[in-house]
Formats: C-alpha cells, structure tokens, sequence
C-alpha cells in the first residue's frame, strides 16, 4: 500500500507538506488501483476466451485433406444432415423410447414399410454389432410377385441411445442416396420396436465366402459361377474404388475394406457394405473405440490410433487384393495379428503370393507404403487398375486347392469366427 501512494505522490507531484495533495492522492489511490485491477482482469478474460473460441474453429475445421468427415457444426436440439430427400433431423431431447420414434418417424415417413408386409419367416445370416441381419420377404403390391429384403433388427432391449442410434444409420444411408456399388436402403419400420432397417437382398452374399467357394469344385450356384480369373479380380477391384470414390465425394471413409464387407451379384457387381463406421466418423466425427476391426486390415497410422482417412482405406484395398488373388487366404499367414505393426514397423510387407502376376502386386504395393501421401489417390488408383485389366488373363481361373477351415482361418486373421458369415454347410 505504501509503494501504491508513493507512486500516486509521483504522479501528482506532491510536496511532502502539502496535506491536501496528500489526501487527494490517497482519494486517487482508492479509485484507480480497483479500476487497473478489474481492467487486468477483463484484458485476461478476453485473451482466455479467444484463444478458447479459436482452439474450438481450428478443431471443426481439421483436417481435410484426410477426409475426414467433419463433426456437425449444429449438436444442440437436433442433428441435421443433407440428405437426397432434404434434410433430416434428429431430436435429442426426448427422454423415452416410445416418445422418440414418434417424433422421428414422420420424417421417415417415405421410407416406411408397413410392419405386417415383412413376412415372419426371418432367416438369420449374421450376428452384428448392433443386432441381428436376416433374409425376408416384403409382400407389397402384387402378393405374387414378393421381394426379398435384408433386414437389420435392432438387438433387444434396447435403450433410448441405442435406437437414436440405430435409426441416426438409416438416416445415414438416406442420406448417403443411391450408388450402384453400395448396398441400399429399401426402407424401414421405426413406429415402434423392435426397429428394422431393410436393405437391397443381394442374394450371393458376401465375398469372401465368394472366394472360398471358388476353392471348392463348385461351378455354379443360383446362376453365379463359382470362378475366378486375374481379369474379374480388377473388374471387382474397380468397382470397390468407384463406391469408395462415391464416399470420398461426401468427405467420408469407409474404414474397413475386407472381402467380408463387399456383397457379389451373379453378374460379379460387388456392393460395399458394413458401413457402420463410415457412419460412426460421420455422426460423431471420430471413430468409437468400441468397435474392434481386424488389426491385419489396418494401415499402420490406423493402427498407431493417428487419424483415420480414405487413405488408410487405399491401404486395406491392398489388402483386398491379396484377399482375391489367393481366395479368401488370411493376410500374413506367418504373422501373429498383434504382431502387426511391428512387423509393419520393421519395413515389412506380403511377399508376392504364388497366383498373384507381378502387375497386380506391384499395384499392392503401392497401397502399402508406410507413408499415406506416398499411397496413389482413390483415381490414379483406379487408373492403374484399368490399364492392368486390359493385359491381363482372362481365361485362367484362380486355384488354391486348400479348403478353409473357418476357425483356422478366423484365428490367423484375427477375427472372431462368428464375425464369419460363411454357411457351414457348402464346405
Ligand atoms: N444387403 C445384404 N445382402 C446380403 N447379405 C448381406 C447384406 N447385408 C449384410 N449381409 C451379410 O451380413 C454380413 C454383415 O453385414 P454388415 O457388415 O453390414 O453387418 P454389421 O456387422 O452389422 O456391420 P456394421 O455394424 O458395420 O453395420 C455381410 O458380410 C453379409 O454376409
């Protein structure tokens, strides 16, 4: 206090026996020190306040060029995407169940499949994260002419967070719209649980059993033919590229390229599917860390837990490559999945497998460079696999006489044998 009315003296320039200019010094010293006080303190506050705000605007904006899809700006009252139908919106203040589907459900309202044409006959093909999918029928229209559906079914029970959940995916494939290489949504029943969510039946299932069926002496099952040539590897390649390009388009990875997430017709289109991740990266931004994907798939920045991106997507497509030209065979036979990014780190990748032409992995290999700007982009990509299918055989068919033992197979791989969707019954 003392130093604070010597500095108040100095600045008024008192004479030591002016008793006046002492009183008014200290009069001054009341006022001005609170006032420098609060002032300090505002200037403090506003300085805190613009670094917080610009921490916040660098976080929504980062980072593009990974593609990864940004967190939604809007998270208050509703949860809003451009979807091909307009926007869709999401109330997250409802406290029940019942209450939330009747609010969402008009907004679905075109989507809508009245519950008694789905037949009751479910025939179950997969157990997944979030519930169980099953082949039906939906009896519209013409009862003659009734169409098969895939049906997703949401586990019961199931709580308010899981239903937002459930029904923010089928917001999401509305949103996403139509591409001839992603599976589709045909509809949904969301007026009350159990919720269902109906996709497009594409009937030969997924590739990978494609892929292991081929090993057998099958040769053709419900019109598909059960056999495969280095040309029909690129023709199918290709076609994940386009989808992935499709998803690029909307600033969106799909984060888990596989045989297992790609569906054949008998004409050999391939459809991705399993696009619960791209889903989870779009409405929350971020990957959850609940959901486990077969390590030997990942990228190695995947694997670091470093931002995920469509790059890492280039990565699994090799991957998926060697998946083909080997018929289905686990990536890395020799390596134990936990092992994986050692082995990565230790500059290793697959050798060339024996039915694989020097084309196609030199084509691999670009996909596994260590470094993500080093991988092609999802065109020259697609590119190269053009140019490689035009030289490429037509008339071999693949062959690796080993049968798959599924539980061998899920073991090496580093997957769980229920993940498998493989019917027992054709090995
Ligand atoms: N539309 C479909 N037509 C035919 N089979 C399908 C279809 N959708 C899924 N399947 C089968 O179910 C398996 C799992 O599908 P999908 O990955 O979509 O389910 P999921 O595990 O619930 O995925 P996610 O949680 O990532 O959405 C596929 O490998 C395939 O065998």
């Amino acid at each position: 206090m003392g130093e604070e009315r010597r500095t108040v003296r100095a600045l008024l320039q008192c004479n030591l026996n002016d008793k006046m200019c002492l009183v008014q010094g200290e009069e001054y010293a009341v006022v001005i020190i609170p006032v420098l006080m609060v002032g300090t303190f505002l200037i403090l506050l506003a300085v805190i306040l613009w670094l917080f705000i610009k921490g916040q605007r660098s976080q929504q904006q980062r980072p593009g060029h990974r593609a990864i899809a940004p967190v939604p700006a809007s998270r208050g009252l509703t949860w809003e995407a451009e979807g091909h139908g307009g926007k869709v919106a999401m109330p997250l203040t409802e406290t029940s169940v019942e209450s939330f589907l009747r609010t969402i459900t008009p907004s679905l309202a075109k989507l809508q499949v009245p519950r008694d044409q789905v037949s009751e006959d479910l025939e179950q093909i997969h157990k997944g994260s979030c519930g169980t999918t099953y082949r039906a029928t939906v009896i519209s229209g013409d009862p003659a002419k009734p169409k098969s559906v895939v049906v997703k079914a949401l586990k019961e029970p199931a709580g308010l967070q899981e239903v937002q959940d459930f029904v923010g995916r089928i917001q999401f494939y509305q949103y996403l719209g139509k591409h001839q290489n992603l599976v589709h949504l045909e509809g949904c029943c969301t007026e009350r649980l159990p919720v269902y969510m109906l996709l497009e039946d594409v009937v030969h299932g997924d590739l990978l059993s494609f892929l292991w069926t081929c090993r057998r002496d099958v040769m053709t099952m419900d019109g598909l033919l059960y056999d495969l040539t280095e040309k029909q590897v690129y023709h199918i390649g290709k076609q994940v590229l386009l989808a992935l390009e499709f998803l690029q388009d909307k600033h969106l990875f799909h984060g888990d390229v596989a045989a297992r997430n790609i569906l054949i017709q008998s004409d050999l289109t391939a459809k991705l599917c399993g696009l619960g991740l791209a889903y989870e990266v779009h409405a929350l931004g971020a990957i959850s860390t609940a959901r486990a994907v077969p390590l030997k798939w990942l990228a190695p920045e995947r694997l670091l837990l470093r931002p995920a991106g469509i790059r890492g997507d280039i990565w699994s497509f090799g991957i998926l490559l060697y998946e083909m030209v080997t018929l289905g065979a686990p990536p890395y036979p020799e390596v134990p999945p936990t092992s994986i990014l050692q082995y990565l780190q230790r500059g290793k990748i697959m050798t060339r497998p024996s039915t694989c032409t020097h084309t196609m992995y030199n084509i691999m290999k670009s996909c596994w460079h260590w470094s993500e700007d080093s991988r092609p982009l999802l065109g020259e990509l697609r590119s190269h696999l053009e140019a490689a299918a035009r030289t490429s055989d037509d008339k071999a068919v693949l062959q690796v006489p080993e049968l798959v033992v599924p539980e061998l197979y899920a073991a090496v791989a580093g997957l769980s044998v229920d993940s498998l969707s493989y019917c027992y019954s054709v090995l």
